[in-house]
């Protein structure tokens, strides 16, 4: 199952983060619409603020290969409740997934909450709202 498969995914991506400074692993896994999957895990800095998030790791690994059209992520780390995405995250996410693409946030516990990119970020800031700019 595409699910399980995904989340599977996540946790062995999540093996590789780079997290000296919070020692908080955090993996995902985006699949593509023709079946492709994208592992990313969060990669940290001494200069804290450089951070990448499991996220947008995936996703930007995805698109650089060419990838432009999503069916659904897996996010997982070590929390006591189902991992919650930041907001650079969501951000991300909704600009590239339509509102009701299934995201799998989980932890290692086998929690799993199954949302939509638009419960993530109800009222995403959008392409759309910029169509009276010339
Ligand atoms: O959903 C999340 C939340 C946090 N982090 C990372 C950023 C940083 O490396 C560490 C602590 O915030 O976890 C992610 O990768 N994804
Ligand atoms: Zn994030």
């Amino acid at each position: 199952m595409e699910k399980l498969q995904l989340m599977d995914r996540a946790k062995a991506v999540r093996e590789l983060a780079y997290v000296p400074y919070s020692k908080f692993q955090v993996g995902a896994a985006l699949l593509t619409v023709d079946g492709e999957m994208f592992g990313g895990c969060n990669i940290e800095n001494s200069a804290y603020s450089m951070a990448n998030c499991a996220e947008r790791t995936a996703f930007f690994k995805a698109i650089s290969e060419g990838h432009r059209d999503f069916k659904a992520l897996a996010v997982v780390a070590d929390t006591p409740g189902p991992v919650s995405p930041c907001g650079a995250c969501r951000q991300v996410i909704a600009e590239f997934c339509d509102g009701d693409m299934p995201v799998y946030l989980t932890n290692l516990n086998g929690d799993v909450l199954e949302t939509t990119v638009s419960e993530l970020l109800p009222g995403a800031f959008k392409a759309e709202d910029m169509e009276n700019v010339e």
